[in-house]
């Protein structure tokens, strides 16, 4: 029997395409470890750039398929899928990718020569900004448990709640009492469901917090930012206080922020205020990961839907607007329940549709996270 070569494995691999960022996965440098045995026996490591990668199985089967119709006389083929999340395009000086600059610089932190520089966190490979144009559209739940899907995927994540007037997160996760630790100089962040979390909520109460304005609040939010021990973190939420107000304008002009989610209810209402935060993202040169619709449907026992809030007017508003529609979430009393409680959705209820609905957000935001960043590393 002839012998298998490594190079035939290597020919199948490089006709197997990466389906979000159109090349082979050879051209990718995704493939590692190739060995082949002598019963014909294969197997090879598949390096993908999210862990929450909604492409997974479809990647691993085409593997599978593409060495059978090459090389039909293998034996058996182990497919060991990892990943290694890539790095914001905006990460240590870079200002590729981010398109947007209009050339005029009259924006200090623009990124134009001699401007400031954004703050930047050494081992945070990718900064989502979850925004919204008004409050209650549920941005703290969506932040949240897209942070507890992307960790239980296996990525190491961080949250931080910057909602000075109203932080939800401590009780979001029932840590309502709990102060962070210092360790030299810095704050630690307090890790719960697998993801590291800072609130202003854990810093100050909120009657503090209520009074203070401009300056204040701005050196409040800083240190939310800068002065907390990350470590290495694949993706750090950033869940913005709602709205677009200074605060807002200053903390995503002045953050090397990778994209931005935003999040609405499918009320009209809360579209006109979407269209408030578009054009703010837009301005200061944001990329605009895409759009999610919460609270999109009430799902009766019987399995029907009722569309309280009217239908499908966020994936409208994300095609008139030319963004990418990440999802819907319908309205769950156990979303609501799991806020209350201290256990987000995601864990408490995995398997509720609202939840699989979560994750499956989470999948897409790390999967345009990973279209970001190669577009601007391969081009
Ligand atoms: N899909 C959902 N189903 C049921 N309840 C939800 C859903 N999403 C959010 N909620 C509930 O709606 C309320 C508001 O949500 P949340 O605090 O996340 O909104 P928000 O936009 O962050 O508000 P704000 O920024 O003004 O604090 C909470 O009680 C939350 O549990």
């Amino acid at each position: 029997m002839m012998s298998i070569q490594k190079s035939q494995i290597e020919a199948a691999l490089g006709t197997v395409m990466e389906p979000d960022l159109g090349r082979d996965l050879m051209t990718l440098g995704m493939v590692e470890n190739i060995a082949v045995d002598e019963a014909g026996n294969v197997s090879f490591t598949v390096v993908l750039t999210t862990p929450a990668c909604p492409m997974k199985e479809k990647i691993k089967n085409s593997c599978i398929e593409a060495i059978r119709a090459a090389v039909p006389e293998v034996g058996s083929i182990d497919v060991n899928m990892t990943s290694k999340v890539t790095s914001s395009c905006s990460h240590h000086g870079g200002h590729g990718g981010h398109g947007n600059h209009d050339g005029h610089g009259h924006h200090a932190a623009h990124g134009g020569h001699g401007a400031p520089q954004k703050i930047e966190l050494d081992n945070v490979k990718n900064i989502i900004a979850v925004a919204s144009g008004k409050g209650g559209v549920g941005k703290s739940t969506v932040s949240l448990n897209l942070a507890v899907s992307l960790a239980a995927s296996g990525a190491k994540v961080g949250l931080i709640d910057a909602d000075l007037y109203g932080p939800s997160i401590p009780t979001m996760v029932g840590l309502q009492n709990t102060k962070p630790e210092v360790q030299n100089g810095k704050l630690m962040p307090i890790e719960k469901f697998g993801v590291k979390m800072m609130s202003i909520g854990f810093l100050v109460d909120p009657e503090t917090a209520l009074i203070w304005r401009g300056p204040m609040a701005s050196s409040a939010m800083r240190q939310l930012i800068t002065d907390v021990d990350w470590q290495e973190l694949d993706y750090l939420i950033f869940d913005l206080p709602p709205g677009t107000g200074d605060i807002q304008l200053t903390l995503v002009q002045n953050l090397a922020i990778t994209g931005a989610v935003i999040v609405t209810t499918p009320q009209e209402v809360a579209l006109a205020d979407v269209a408030k935060a578009v054009t703010m993202f837009r301005k200061v040169g944001v990329p605009i990961l895409g759009l999610v619709e919460n609270m999109s449907w009430y799902e009766l026992p019987d399995g029907t839907r009722d569309y309280i809030f009217g239908r499908q007017g966020g994936e409208k508003f994300a095609k008139t607007n030319a963004m990418t529609f990440l999802g819907s979430i319908p309205i769950s009393s156990s979303v609501r329940e799991g806020g209350d409680s201290g256990t987000p959705a995601i864990i408490a209820t995995p398997d509720a549709p609202t939840s699989q609905a979560a994750s499956r957000v989470a999948g897409e935001i790390a999967r345009q996270i990973s279209i970001l960043n190669a577009n601007c590393s391969l081009n």
